[in-house]
């Protein structure tokens, strides 16, 4: 059978070092794509269609990322999964409808003549605003609607997968943590404003992780921060006060008073530091920020529901668990910290949402109703 959905595939890219390509296809459910190929890991989500109209929605959307840097890695992707067209019939490469391709981000302007001269495509480029939003919405309705275990709260090491009820769903805070982070207030479909942001996000945790424990990759400093103390890094509450902490203002002894506030009492050098101390206190300082900066524009916990997109988080515990204390912490429990499982799609799956100009927009109408993790795009 001719794949015709395999066209339905969008891509958010963004520029620099360390950032990511994000690659969203349809498949029918009686295509032959596969789900891992070539190395790649691709995460699907299987879509029913409940009503026979439109049987061609009857599929899987596949998920899977790559290295900004490593595009060619994106296109032998394509290439080999025949998504760039070469699975379709002369009529449908004849259907110019047919070879569009949604994309968002920087990527979709840096990339639009590379795609255009290996695959004959034309990039059809989406707001990258709007297509987080409609991402967004679409999980999270799509989750109302039928399908469990897209949005969750993580606190005190547990994930627990949360119901929203439909008309309690806005608004709500978006904050999307990218390379830099921003925060955007969420009242409806297409109705939202962005109302902050902050340049300390994803990439500055990368670059000055990086700078300060050599490390190469994400992973890697990952890697490093699970095993580090960060309390030989940053100076806490009950270094300054003692063990009794400052009571009186309900800061307890192990609150961070000053991040990196240590080192400056140290009469040492970089060398003399474990990097994992380093990579410990430098991803509780970025991840602390935002959750206080998050809560501020939640309007002091006037919006309950504030809910963290990006590739930042990557389903990492300590970082949810870290965003999530910091939410409950400032809004001394009024307001909770959400994820979603596909955090970092959201606006690869909002500009594949925007195919609904191309007539496709019954497939909002369906539900997802299996989920079908083959391999984990963490
Ligand atoms: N494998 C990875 N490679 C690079 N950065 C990653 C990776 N996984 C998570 N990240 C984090 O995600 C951030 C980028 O998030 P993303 O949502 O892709 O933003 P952008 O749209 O700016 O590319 C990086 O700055 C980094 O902190
Ligand atoms: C410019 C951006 C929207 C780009 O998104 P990103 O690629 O970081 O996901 C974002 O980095 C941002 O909002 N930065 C913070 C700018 C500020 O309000 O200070």
């Amino acid at each position: 059978m001719i794949q015709a959905a395999a066209f339905h595939f969008v891509l958010l890219t963004s520029e620099g070092k360390g950032t990511l390509i994000k690659l969203v296809y349809f498949s029918r459910k009686d295509s032959s794509l596969e789900s891992v190929g070539n190395g790649v890991q691709v995460e699907e989500v299987g879509l029913v269609t409940s009503s026979k109209k439109y049987p061609i929605l009857d599929g899987k959307l596949h998920f899977a990322k790559f290295q900004t840097s490593k595009i060619n890695e994106c296109l032998d992707f394509i290439e080999s999964k025949l998504l760039h067209g070469s699975c379709c019939s002369h009529q449908e490469i004849s259907d110019k409808k047919q070879l569009l391709i949604k994309a968002t981000g920087g990527g979709a302007y840096k990339y639009a003549d590379l795609f255009r001269e290996k695959f004959g495509i034309r990039l059809d480029k989406e707001d990258e605003m709007d297509s987080l939003v409609a991402g967004a919405n679409f999980l999270l309705k799509l989750r109302i609607c039928a399908v469990p275990r897209e949005a969750f709260t993580y606190m005190e090491g547990q994930k627990d997968f949360v119901q929203i009820d439909a008309s309690d769903l806005f608004p709500y805070l978006l904050v999307s943590i990218g390379s830099g982070v921003s925060m955007i207030k969420v009242d409806g479909d297409g109705k939202f404003e962005l109302v902050s942001g902050t340049s300390l996000g994803g990439g500055t945790l990368l670059g000055m992780g990086m700078l300060l424990t050599n490390c190469q990759s994400f992973d890697e400093f990952l890697e490093l921060s699970h095993k580090g103390d960060n309390r030989n890094i940053d100076m806490l509450v009950r270094d300054i006060y003692g063990v009794t902490g400052y009571s009186k203002l309900g800061l307890s002894a192990t609150t961070i008073a000053s991040s990196f506030g240590k080192v400056s009492f140290d009469n040492k050098e970089l060398k003399d530091y474990k990097k994992e101390d380093l990579a410990r206190s430098l991803l509780r300082m970025i991840s602390n920020n935002v959750a206080q900066i998050a809560y501020m524009n939640a309007g002091h916990g006037q919006l309950k529901r504030i809910i963290f997109g990006g590739f930042f988080t990557r389903g990492h515990e300590y970082i949810m668990e870290t965003i999530s204390d910091g939410v409950q912490y400032w809004s001394k429990g009024k307001a909770k910290a959400m994820f979603l499982r596909h955090e970092g799609f959201l606006g690869a799956l909002g500009a594949f949402k925007s195919y609904e100009k191309h007539g496709l927009g019954s497939l909002m109408g369906h539900h997802l109703t299996e989920q079908s993790p083959v391999a984990s795009p963490r």
